[in-house]
């Protein structure tokens, strides 16, 4: 893998202001950190301003700054032809993400469709952990945190523990203390995680997981990715080829669709293969992660980091010094406009999973779809500047995807034509 690091270079170096933050009363240079730091400054000022979190105000003993950033709790191939031609057999990252797909698909097949398996909670100290786990959701992401209202009760409380574990492992590398987060940090992070689902969780938070993975049919897979990706982040600042890009979108984003889905449940309506409700999780993660990546080009050069395919921009006539000096030229809205067409497809292949899951899962994932969709149409309406302008959905607009995306979850599971309907309806 390619890890050549121009970061280090002496003529990105001079280029480069290195964006600096404060961490916990120091202020470090944040250069060579991985790329979704911005968010996780974002979330740190934020969660200073209310006086909590990992600013100069002391953390709430609930959920309070530590050395995992600020969530800690107290202890108990795309098939697109771009101006690539798309690879003659399946690229090796797609081929072993496939893999993954085809385990958590024959463990969903081994376990029933619908909800057979939740138990009802046992104890306060469980819900207080579901609790708190809903008041952190609620905290980072509001808008997800309103989606997941329809869902059944344990499917939410699950659904937030789960997000909760991603955000935590996010925060490690973005997190405020993420400069002093080494590989030990993560292997660490990843004994934590095994117990967890060996049921003995460390804190509340984890705890919360741990009946999570106890009550649905969650692998263990996923979690591992998503914290290998974490450490290719502290490892690599250039992607050779998409092929390189796509594991790494797998692991920090397509993994939070293939932990879900067993939580949210395929509908008993369903005549899909799990294998494409699952390929469709996987796909919506990839697509949030790569509009991510695309919206924050600029940022990311900013600090050293490219996360395109340094193939595909070679074609496109761009070099790295032009993502560096961002001038929006023509090869730039051409090659920009080739990486939008593949992430919409992956948003396409999402959709189609998205119709097959429960009727009460769907609407927080077609709000997901949507809302982050729409941040493509905002980048071409800035003509592909996006290194100096942000692509953001204004308000209005994300209000008005609500319900769009309720009237979307209120479509019955796509592979079940009208005449299979009515034949089972009789
Ligand atoms: C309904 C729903 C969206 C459920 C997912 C809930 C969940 C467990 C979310 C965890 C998200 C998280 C904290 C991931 C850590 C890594 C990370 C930060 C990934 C990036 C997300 C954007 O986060 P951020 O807050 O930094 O973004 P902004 O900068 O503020 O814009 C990612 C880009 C990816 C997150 C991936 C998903 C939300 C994929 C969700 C996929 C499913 C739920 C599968 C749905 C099923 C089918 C069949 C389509």
């Amino acid at each position: 893998m390619s890890t050549s690091r121009a970061v280090t270079s002496p003529a990105c170096t001079a280029r480069l202001e290195p964006r600096r933050r404060h961490q916990h009363g120091r202020w470090s240079s944040s250069s060579d950190l991985p790329r979704r730091t911005a968010t996780a400054t974002f979330l740190a000022n934020k969660a200073r301003e209310r006086g909590r979190g990992c600013g100069a105000a002391p953390c709430s003993s609930s959920v309070r700054a530590d050395t995992i950033g600020c969530l800690e709790a107290e202890p108990w191939g795309a098939a697109v032809a771009l101006q690539v031609a798309p690879p003659a057999t399946t690229a090796p990252a797609e081929q072993r993400v496939h893999e993954v797909v085809l385990k958590q698909t024959a463990l969903a097949a081994a376990a029933p469709r619908t909800k057979a398996r939740i138990e009802p909670m046992a104890g306060g100290l469980k819900t207080a952990a579901f609790d708190r786990c809903g008041e952190v959701c609620k905290e980072y992401a509001k808008t997800f945190y309103l989606a997941t209202q329809l869902m059944t009760p344990e499917r939410r409380r699950a659904i937030w523990a789960i997000y909760v574990w991603c955000r935590r492992t996010d925060e490690l590398v973005d997190g405020p203390n993420a400069s002093h987060i080494s590989a030990l940090a993560l292997d660490r992070w990843e004994s934590r995680l095994e117990d967890i689902f060996a049921g003995r969780p460390y804190d509340m938070l984890d705890a919360a997981l741990s009946d999570t993975v106890a009550n649905f049919p969650v692998d263990i897979q996923p979690f591992r990715d998503m914290i290998e990706g974490m450490r290719m982040d502290l490892r690599k600042s250039r992607y050779r080829t998409f092929d390189e890009l796509y594991l790494y979108c797998y692991y920090v984003a397509g993994t939070v669709g293939l932990m879900s889905v067993p939580v949210m449940g395929i509908s008993p309506d369903s005549r899909a293969a799990t294998e494409t409700v699952y390929k469709g999780a996987l796909a919506l993660g990839l697509a949030n992660q790569l509009t991510n990546i695309l919206r924050d080009v600029g940022e990311d050069a900013r600090r050293g980091r490219i996360y395109l395919p340094q193939d595909e921009l070679e074609m496109a006539g761009l070099s790295e010094a032009d993502i560096f000096n961002g001038r929006v030229t023509d090869d730039w809205r051409s090659f920009m406009s080739g990486q939008i067409t593949r992430a919409r497809a992956f948003f396409r292949q999402a959709e189609e999973g998205a119709t097959e899951l429960n009727q009460e899962s769907r609407w927080p994932v077609w709000a997901s779809l949507l809302l982050y969709r729409q941040i493509l149409d905002e980048i071409e309406a800035n003509d592909f500047d996006n290194f100096t302008k942000r692509a953001y959905v204004p308000k209005t607009k994300k209000l008005m995807a609500l319900p769009k995306a309720y009237l979307r979850s209120l479509m019955v599971p796509s592979s079940l034509t009208l005449s299979q309907r009515h034949y089972s309806s009789l």
